[in-house]
């Protein structure tokens, strides 16, 4: 009986998944002479704080992957069930500074207007929604705390 139970929470879907983004010291912190305290588990979404605490989550992303891969790792799943009429919610989550707009809300300077690579992940949620909801509702699906 255990055993059928198991297998049956392993079929459930998980319903809320958490990735870890964690951006790269901005100059304001490098001349401060901040330095990362985290260390990143290689093929593992696993994250060391300091030298023993450690936290598994669904996904980390260190500081050097690039929007695109977020996007396409932890955002474009959610997608395929939109379409099948399921919600689904990105939300941003972390303190002042941590990078949720970067993340969520795309480019933050000219330069960086019309760079793939730099653009957030409602930039990239939002032609593909058009393209099957003419209004445009992405606003009601993804949110960053600003
Ligand atoms: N992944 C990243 N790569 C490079 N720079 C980043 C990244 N994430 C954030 N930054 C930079 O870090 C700074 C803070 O990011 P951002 O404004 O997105 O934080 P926030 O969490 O939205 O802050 P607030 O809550 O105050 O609005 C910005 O200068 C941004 O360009």
């Amino acid at each position: 009986i255990v055993n059928e139970q198991l297998k049956l929470e392993d079929a459930k879907v998980i319903p809320v998944r958490v990735a870890l983004r964690s951006r790269p010291l901005v100059p304001k912190e490098i001349n401060e002479g901040c330095q990362c305290c985290l260390t990143f588990v290689p093929g593992e979404p696993q994250v060391i704080v300091g030298t023993e605490k450690a936290f598994t989550y669904d996904y980390v992303f260190d500081p050097t992957v690039e929007q695109e891969e977020v996007f396409k790792t932890a955002v474009s799943s959610l997608l395929s069930g939109l379409f099948k009429g399921y919600h689904a919610t990105v939300l941003a989550y972390g303190q002042t500074g941590s990078g949720k707009t970067y993340s969520m809300g795309g480019t933050y300077t000219a330069a960086q207007e019309g760079d793939p690579g730099s653009t957030g992940d409602i930039n990239k949620w939002e032609p593909k929604l058009c393209k099957c909801f003419p209004s445009c509702m992405y606003g009601s699906f993804v949110y960053s705390l600003l």
